[in-house]
């Protein structure tokens, strides 16, 4: 027979400590119980214990300063913090300072129970991950919502590891900002963190982007130049819009991830590879993969962790929060700050933000730099949310749809990259053409597919619109992408 599992429990809330004690010892555990940081450290001191399940924030002090102290002393001993803070850097904090897991309040019981159990069998088989060092430097990630929650936690797991992820979510819903996140936190955060965009380099250059190229290696090579490969050496790669990589380049980008290495374009030398990839979609890979756009064991070495941000639309709750960031953020720069009535409020919560967080951002500063009255009630909002068409051809739905938004990120983006690099002539055309496809795939995605619709949107001839999606060779799918 197996001992029972012992259990400190310490929360100053007495019905949680009720309930939690009532379910672990339905499962089998033993269970003690501490009211604050003080019982919670004596218990620790006088006896072991095979687990300990922790509350942050406790009347004389806070659970998450103890731990490293707990963690020294007993190693062996998995920690499990509940909070009902919920914010990212809680959940990172805890990760660091040794946690074995994280739970955000509430919590299902059941959820706990199996938490319990496997750290417990964890601490059997002498699994338990060591403390990281140092903390980290505050992350800007907003929202303390339940499905933000849940991507918080699945960063935190991620934080000790180099593993591939790939980060799906509509655009500007913070993919980047979450991969600077999980590059911030992990252990290559002393290394670079280089981030292309392969919607924003033209196709026939983004191998020799990537993995740069030898002297000769094509007309204009004039000399060896070095990858982003090379430039994220000992730190994170993030390829941004994945699904935009060309079919060459993903051959070349699987050969990374299967072996470790490449090789310039126009070289044979493989250069190995000390790079963590992050890559990024707002596409469906899967229908990439059906449409023979995407390799598909590719897609399985990129979605080795698969992360999802959720739309603003589906975290509503979310919105006081980004809000006063954003607010805040103004205020830095030397704006006047901003308050929003109720009704503003719940104005805001009844949009369907397809901007996302970047709509956001974009409202709250505008609403700075322009708006005169200091607290904004829903007249101004509506006022902008509800903007009459400028034109006949949907200049109102173009900024609803958040195409604005999507194409000013592009162009900023490609500016970022390339502006200094462009020849002097031709540059007009070439911006074009890198903005016209992401464009036309926004206006396909924002009508489901709906060529009728996409063409009076952007007020272009029907028939000019389906010419220019078979020359950018654009995927057309009824549902989006
Ligand atoms: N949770 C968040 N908290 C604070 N700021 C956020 C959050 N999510 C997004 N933002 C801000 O919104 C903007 C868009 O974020 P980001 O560029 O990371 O989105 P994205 O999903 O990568 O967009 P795209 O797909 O268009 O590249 C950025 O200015 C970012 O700082």
């Amino acid at each position: 027979m197996h001992e029972p599992i012992r259990v400190l429990v310490a929360d100053d809330d007495r019905a949680i400590r009720l309930v939690v004690k009532q379910s672990l010892e339905a499962c089998g555990c033993t269970v003690t119980l501490a009211e604050n940081s003080t019982q919670l450290w004596e218990h620790v001191l006088a006896a072991g214990f095979d687990v300990l399940v922790s509350d942050v924030l406790m009347p004389d002090g806070n659970g998450l300063d103890l731990l490293p102290k707990i963690r020294d002393l007993h190693p062996q001993m998995p920690v499990i913090v509940m909070s009902a803070q919920n914010t990212l850097m809680t959940a990172v904090t805890a990760t660091q300072r040794g946690a074995f897991d994280y739970l955000a309040k509430p919590f299902d019981l059941d959820e706990l129970e199996r938490t319990v159990l496997s750290a417990a069998r964890e601490a059997r088989q002498n699994a338990v991950q060591t403390p990281k060092d140092e903390a980290q430097a505050d992350i800007p990630l907003i929202g303390r919502s339940a499905v933000m929650q849940d991507l918080y936690r699945a960063m935190a797991r991620l934080m000790p590891t180099d593993l591939t992820v790939t980060i799906t979510g509509e655009s500007g819903t913070g993919k980047e900002l979450v991969a600077r996140a999980l590059h911030d936190m992990g252990h290559r955060h002393k290394g670079p963190f280089v981030a292309v965009n392969m919607a924003a380099i033209p196709k026939d250059l983004i191998e020799s982007d990537l993995f740069g190229h030898e002297r000769g290696a094509f007309t204009g090579a004039n000399s060896r130049a070095v990858g982003r490969f090379e430039q994220a050496n000992s730190g994170t790669l993030f390829l941004d819009e994945i699904g935009d990589m060309p079919i060459e380049a993903q051959t070349r980008l699987l050969r990374v991830l299967q072996e470790g290495e490449f090789t310039m374009v126009g070289g044979s030398t493989p250069i190995r590879a000390d790079v963590r990839i992050i890559a990024a979609t707002n596409k469906d890979l899967k229908a990439l993969v059906a449409a023979h756009r995407f390799r598909e064991d590719l897609y399985y070495r990129l979605n080795v962790v698969p992360l999802t941000i959720p739309p603003l639309r589906a975290r509503l709750s979310d919105i006081p929060d980004l809000l006063a960031h954003f607010n805040n953020r103004a205020v830095a720069q030397g704006l006047p700050g901003k308050r929003f009535d109720g009704k503003a409020l719940s104005r805001l919560c009844a949009y369907s933000w397809p901007g996302n967080v970047r709509e956001l951002e974009n409202l709250v500063q505008r609403l700075c730099v322009l708006a005169p009255e200091e607290t904004i009630g829903e007249a101004t909002i509506a006022q902008i949310l509800d903007a009459e068409p400028e034109s006949e051809n949907g200049a109102g739905t173009w900024r609803e749809s958040g195409l604005k938004d999507a194409v000013e990120h592009h162009l900023t983006r490609y500016f970022k990259a390339h502006g200094t690099h462009l020849p002097p002539s031709g540059l007009h055309a070439r911006v074009v053409r890198e903005v016209e496809r992401p464009l036309i795939e926004l206006a396909l995605k924002a009508t489901k597919g709906n060529q009728l619709k996409s063409a009076e949107l952007l007020g272009l001839n029907r028939n000019t619109l389906r010419k220019k999606i078979r020359e950018l060779g654009i995927h057309v799918a009824r549902n989006g992408f």
